[in-house]
């Protein structure tokens, strides 16, 4: 059986791409059945549609109040009857009513728990960290306080900028997701309080 994937992306899209490459191999176990964003004209849903994959956008501007986009955004996903939805650069926060239809893994440019939000590489540059890194974890109603799946560490320079070391996270970010997702996908995971284990 092939896991079904909605990814969310709100940019470039490149940690979508690389689950889209990875899902060529019909032994890596998963497919892309949809990609929904926040917001129109973006590199990420670019790459879905030269890949011919079915795109959605859901802007929360376009919504009388957060629920009701919620909602939507859980509605639309929940329509294309995924096992796993993927958070790839999603800028916002859904709601524990999203979280409760279908498992949500977000990736994240940092080491959980330090850095969450949306600044994760400046945040780790400014604090003056000699590592950090990416996490896939299992989002809950907190923000990247999720029961974490995987780690990838990479180092800071000392000439580094933001924009350095986050290209350099995002390399490693790219293939901690795509081998993570595909050994949930094929092995399936198991949740013990915090503690996730895969296969
Ligand atoms: N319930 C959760 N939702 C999301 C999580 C999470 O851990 N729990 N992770 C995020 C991604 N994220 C960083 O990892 C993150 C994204 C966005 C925000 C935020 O405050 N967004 C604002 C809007 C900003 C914008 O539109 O540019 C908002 O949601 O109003 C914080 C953290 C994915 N979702
Ligand atoms: N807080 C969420 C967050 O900062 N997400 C980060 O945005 C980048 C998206 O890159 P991409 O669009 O090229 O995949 C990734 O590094 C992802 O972890």
């Amino acid at each position: 059986m092939t896991t079904r994937l909605v990814v969310l992306v709100s940019g470039a899209g490149t940690n979508l791409q690389a689950l889209i490459d990875a899902c060529a191999d019909p032994a890596y176990g998963a497919r892309v059945v949809a990609v929904g964003a926040d917001r129109d004209d973006i590199e990420g849903l670019a790459r879905a549609e030269r890949a011919g994959i079915p795109t959605f956008v859901r802007e929360l501007g376009q919504f009388s109040s957060r629920d009701d986009w919620d909602r939507a955004l859980a509605d639309t996903v929940a329509g294309f009857e995924p096992d796993l939805v993927v958070l790839a650069g999603f800028m916002k926060l859904v709601s524990e009513d999203f979280l409760g239809r279908v498992t949500t893994v977000n990736t994240h440019p940092a080491l959980c728990p330090s850095f969450p939000g949306m600044h994760g590489p400046a945040d780790a540059l400014a604090y003056g960290v000699k590592v950090t890194g990416a996490t896939l974890f299992i989002v809950d109603g907190g923000v990247d306080t999720g029961p974490i799946i995987a780690q990838t560490v990479v180092p800071v320079l000392d000439d580094d900028s933001v924009e350095t070391l986050h290209e350099r996270i995002k390399g490693a970010e790219r293939l901690m997701l795509v081998d993570t997702v595909g050994l949930m996908a094929r092995d399936g995971w198991e949740l013990d309080g915090r503690r996730v284990r895969l296969g």
